[in-house]
């Protein structure tokens, strides 16, 4: 039992590609080790190698991504991946790895499962959102894209309170006061939404967790939502301060007053693989100290 969904609904694999982090100097090794390993299976591959920001363009429709890196890495794919529906199986490289969590040494063992069919594999939801701004309203392409773990607006200048409206739908809003807000998926919960006082929920689940970063107030607490829920922001007139929309942690946008950003579920889930080692509560114990009991 690994305390994940599992569906077992992968299908032939024939072409792979793999997702490789250059920063890391296993990388490029271990990314031929498993060229050669699936050409022996008869199984086409190619290599997808970066280092820092990346565009990566992916005009065939593979049937499994590997990539090779940390919890960052896996972000990157899963936002351009999860719209073709090609599932992720990834293999840790980073520091951390809570979302990697395939060891570098156990994957051949966890390849040779996911080409037999023996998987599982996880759905994870991710967040779409979509900019109105100045630009936009004069007729501009609107900026637009989605995330695995979290969009955030905050303060990127001299440290001042932000001023943001919710609108939650079109009766109810929430004004805020702060250093910005955290909307996180599930997936996202263990992240900058865990620091930031926010609940965890298994990333499975289809919530949005709406958290305010040091709210300027005693009463405010963070907020989960249904995952239909269609959220507008309004950026206020008169911030004291520039502002910045930040995606996963990797892709920064700036934010004028005036600007409308609308958040809700993206239409389609990231495919995660799992090794099946460790349930999602092995990992919150293992990695975020979480004692699970009284001891
Ligand atoms: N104060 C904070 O904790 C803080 C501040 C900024 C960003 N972040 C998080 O960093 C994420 C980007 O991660 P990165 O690896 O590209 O950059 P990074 O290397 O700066 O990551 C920060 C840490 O968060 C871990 N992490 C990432 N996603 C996670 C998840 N879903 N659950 C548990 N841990 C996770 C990473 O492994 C890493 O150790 C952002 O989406 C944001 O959630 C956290
Ligand atoms: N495509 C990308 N664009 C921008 N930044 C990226 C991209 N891919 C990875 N990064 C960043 O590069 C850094 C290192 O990547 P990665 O997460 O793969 O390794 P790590 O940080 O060592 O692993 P972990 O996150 O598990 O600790 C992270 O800060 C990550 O956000």
């Amino acid at each position: 039992m690994t305390g994940y969904m599992t569906d077992t609904n992968l299908g032939n694999i024939e072409e792979v590609l793999i997702v490789a982090n250059y920063q890391k100097p296993e990388a490029k090794p271990l990314s031929h080790s498993i060229q050669i390993f699936l050409e022996e299976k008869g199984v086409k591959s190619e290599v997808f190698g970066f280092s820092g920001k990346a565009d990566l363009v992916c005009e065939r429709n593979y049937d499994l991504a590997i990539t090779l890196g940390g919890d960052g890495t896996v972000l990157f794919a899963s936002r351009i991946l999860a719209p073709l529906n090609i599932p992720i199986l990834p293999i840790n490289l980073g520091n951390f790895g809570f979302i990697t969590e395939v060891s570098k040494d156990d994957w051949q063992n966890d390849l040779e499962r996911v080409l037999k069919g023996e998987v599982n594999l996880g759905s994870r939801m991710m967040l779409s959102f979509n900019l109105k701004n100045d630009a936009s309203k004069r007729g501009g392409e609107e900026l637009c894209g989605r995330a695995m773990n979290d969009v955030v607006i905050s303060g990127s200048g001299i440290s001042k309170l932000v001023n943001l409206m919710v609108h939650l739908d079109e009766s109810e809003h929430i004004e805020y006061k702060a250093d910005g807000i955290i909307f996180s998926t599930s997936t996202g919960s263990t992240a900058y939404s865990a620091a930031a006082g926010g609940p965890i929920l298994h990333p499975e689940m289809n919530a949005i967790i709406l958290n305010p970063i040091c709210p300027f107030t005693l009463s405010h607490r963070p907020l989960v939502l249904p995952s239909e829920s269609e959220l507008r922001v309004e950026i206020a007139e008169d911030q004291r301060t520039e502002l910045t929309l930040t995606v996963d942690g990797q892709l920064s946008y700036p934010l004028k007053s005036g600007d409308e950003l609308f958040i809700r579920k993206a239409s389609s889930a990231a495919r995660i693989l799992y090794s099946g080692s460790r349930s999602f509560y092995e990992v919150l114990r293992a990695k975020l100290s979480w004692t699970g009991g009284p001891e």
